[in-house]
């Protein structure tokens, strides 16, 4: 069967990379938002496509909620979220008067739009696309799988929290991986003890170690754990500048080090 041809909107686009989680909560939309962010920190153009349609969040998290999304040309502009334009975001949530509309859509017009997502966002050149999906394994998961499989390796960052109850779903989520052909960069494990804003050190309130576990049993790389942060916890949730106050968090040198890994594992060409 023959390819289609690639949308002009992918050209300048080198990786893409997939995040994905067993279950809901786990801080998938957040450890997309914080991969971006440490990307950025590394020098990096990434762009945030968010696919979670139902419950789009990242907007809120990066203080874009409210802003437009421009026609081009091209298509659609994304938002910048950065003074230097070098973190673009699109979401369902900036194409929406009413945020909770998205919650009642039905398949085609999910994928509808996913495909749309695809070929008409003018991200220019970008290091990295960054794909925050819904938890589990949706029709979002396979639109943005098949959209995208014909023009890209697609790879694909799973969270995961300590806990065993997330590790088990978690483990459903490399299984749909392998069967759709991603490459697993690796296995993140989210909320893993508790940072403590006045001294940083770290407490294991849950189990932990279940990450570290999944990746060794399912031969893929462990990237590192991310610990809970109350003070990212707020910023999220309130929409502060998180171009700046990232840095600040216990939570950077752990996403800033699963940046460096992912980066190295990347090819360096356009593959
Ligand atoms: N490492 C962290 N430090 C502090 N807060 C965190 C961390 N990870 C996640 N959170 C918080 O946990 C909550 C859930 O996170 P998030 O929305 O990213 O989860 P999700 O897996 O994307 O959820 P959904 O299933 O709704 O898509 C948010 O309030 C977020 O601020
Ligand atoms: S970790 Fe240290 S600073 Fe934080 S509450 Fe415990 S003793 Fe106090």
């Amino acid at each position: 069967m023959e390819t289609a041809a690639e949308p002009e909107n992918l050209a300048g686009v080198r990786h893409i990379i997939l995040v994905l989680s067993g279950k809901g909560g786990v801080g998938k939309s957040t450890i997309s938002t914080e991969l971006a962010l440490a990307l950025h920190h590394e020098g990096k153009k990434v762009g945030i496509l968010d696919v979670d349609l139902c419950g789009p969040s990242i907007p809120r998290m990066l203080r874009a909620q409210g802003k437009a999304v421009h026609q081009c040309d091209r298509g659609w502009v994304p938002v910048f979220v950065d003074r230097e334009q070098s973190i673009s975001l699109m979401s369902v949530g900036f194409l929406l008067e009413n945020p909770d509309e998205a919650v009642v859509w039905r398949g085609p017009k999910k994928n509808a739009l996913i495909k749309q997502f695809v070929s008409d966002v003018a991200w220019g050149e970008l290091d990295c696309l960054v794909v925050d999906t819904p938890p589990g394994t949706s029709d979002e998961h396979m639109a943005v799988v098949e959209a995208l499989r014909p023009y890209r390796p697609l790879r694909a960052l799973v969270v995961t929290t300590p806990q065993a109850v997330s590790v088990g779903d978690v483990r459903r989520e490399l299984t749909f991986c392998k069967k759709t052909g991603l490459q697993v960069v690796g296995v993140v494990e989210n909320m893993s003890g508790f940072a403590c804003p006045h001294c940083a050190e770290c407490t294991y309130v849950f189990s932990r170690g279940g990450g570290e576990e999944l990746a060794r049993l399912a031969g893929v790389p462990f990237l590192g754990s991310v610990p809970l942060d109350p003070e990212l916890t707020r910023s999220l949730e309130e929409g502060h500048d998180l171009t700046q106050e990232f840095p600040k968090s216990p939570a950077f040198p752990a996403l800033t080090s699963i940046a460096r890994k992912i980066l190295d594992g990347l090819p360096a060409t356009l593959s």
